[in-house]
């Protein structure tokens, strides 16, 4: 870590300390990629300590709203404001973890070694020659995240050894180990098996609720996470709906989205299912 992003971090005030501005906002946002608005219109505040889901079906726009919000997609319209910056000016308090990330069974790199990149930025593999105090901070942050996540265990294995979900917990860990405001999870429960899935949506959930931090989780599934989300932004039809889960995900809401019939029906186990959705081949698709 670089001199000044260590200072950065000191002054990196408690969650909601430094004036009640939210974490991000998306006013009227648009975007454009290759010569074509994806979704337009999106309003959107998160702020610390709220978990949020970006749903909405395939090649909708859900990986761009995060590019956008990281700053390596511009706003076509609209206002976009990261802890009231431009995108891009406060990535350093930002903790991403993009979508489909596997690690070769090869792989000798151990799970410390891969939390500890999210210290190191470019540096992968090839720890920084910090001096003695800064390195004894660093290992403890690493430790300490890791425990966070619960991955002690594992993470002293080579990270290609260690089981899918263990593999998203190191990556939570790597994104969480800068101490970020904002957490940026693009489709982490993808691959994973429901009990994984269940685990890693917990987990998620107390870093938000607990630590303050504040969460945009990309999910093609709903339901793994419906529990711990306070809002949802559901892209679809060019165009958006945000609230919650609650307020969103209806028959109502959907059916405007999609401009077709949609419905949306909960299982008794609290399951949600959605009816009907233009791509949707089946009986019912599970909603997201
Ligand atoms: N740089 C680019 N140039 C042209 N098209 C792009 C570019 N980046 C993304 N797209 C297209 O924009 C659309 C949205 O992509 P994006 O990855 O954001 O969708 P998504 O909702 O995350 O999809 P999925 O659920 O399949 O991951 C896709 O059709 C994609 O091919």
């Amino acid at each position: 870590m670089d001199p000044a992003t260590e200072a950065d971090e000191r002054r990196v005030p408690a969650p909601g300390a430094d004036g009640d501005g939210p974490v991000l906002a998306l006013r009227d946002a648009a975007v454009r990629v290759g010569g074509r608005t994806l979704w337009s219109g999106v309003n959107l505040r998160v702020d610390a300590g709220e978990f949020t889901a970006v749903l909405g079906p395939n090649g909708v726009g859900k990986s761009t709203l995060v590019k956008l919000v990281l700053g390596t997609v511009p706003a076509a319209a609209g206002d976009v404001r990261v802890l009231g910056k431009p995108p891009g000016r406060a990535n350093h308090r930002i903790g991403y973890m993009p979508q489909r990330r596997a690690f070769d069974t090869s792989m000798r790199l151990r799970g410390t070694d891969v939390v500890r990149m999210g210290l190191d930025g470019d540096h992968w593999g090839v720890p920084l020659p910090f001096p003695g105090p800064r390195r004894r901070a660093a290992r403890a942050r690493v430790e300490e995240v890791i425990e966070l996540v619960g991955a002690s265990a594992y993470a002293h294995r080579p990270i290609g050894q260690c089981s899918g979900g263990e593999q998203q917990r190191l990556l939570i860990a790597q994104a969480l180990v800068r101490r970020p405001r904002l957490l940026l999870l693009d489709e982490p429960l993808d691959s994973l098996d429901l009990s994984h899935q269940g685990d890693v949506a917990a987990l998620t959930g107390r870093i938000c609720h607990r630590e303050g931090v504040a969460v945009v989780m990309v999910a093609h599934d709903v339901n793994p996470i419906l529990h711990h989300l306070d809002k949802v932004v559901y892209l679809a039809g060019g165009g958006s709906a945000t609230g919650t889960p609650e307020e969103v995900i209806t028959s109502a809401t959907l059916t405007r989205l999609y401009g077709t019939r949609v419905e949306v029906l909960r299982a008794s186990d609290g399951q949600l299912v959605v009816v009907g959705r233009p791509e949707t081949t089946g009986g019912g698709h599970a909603a997201g």
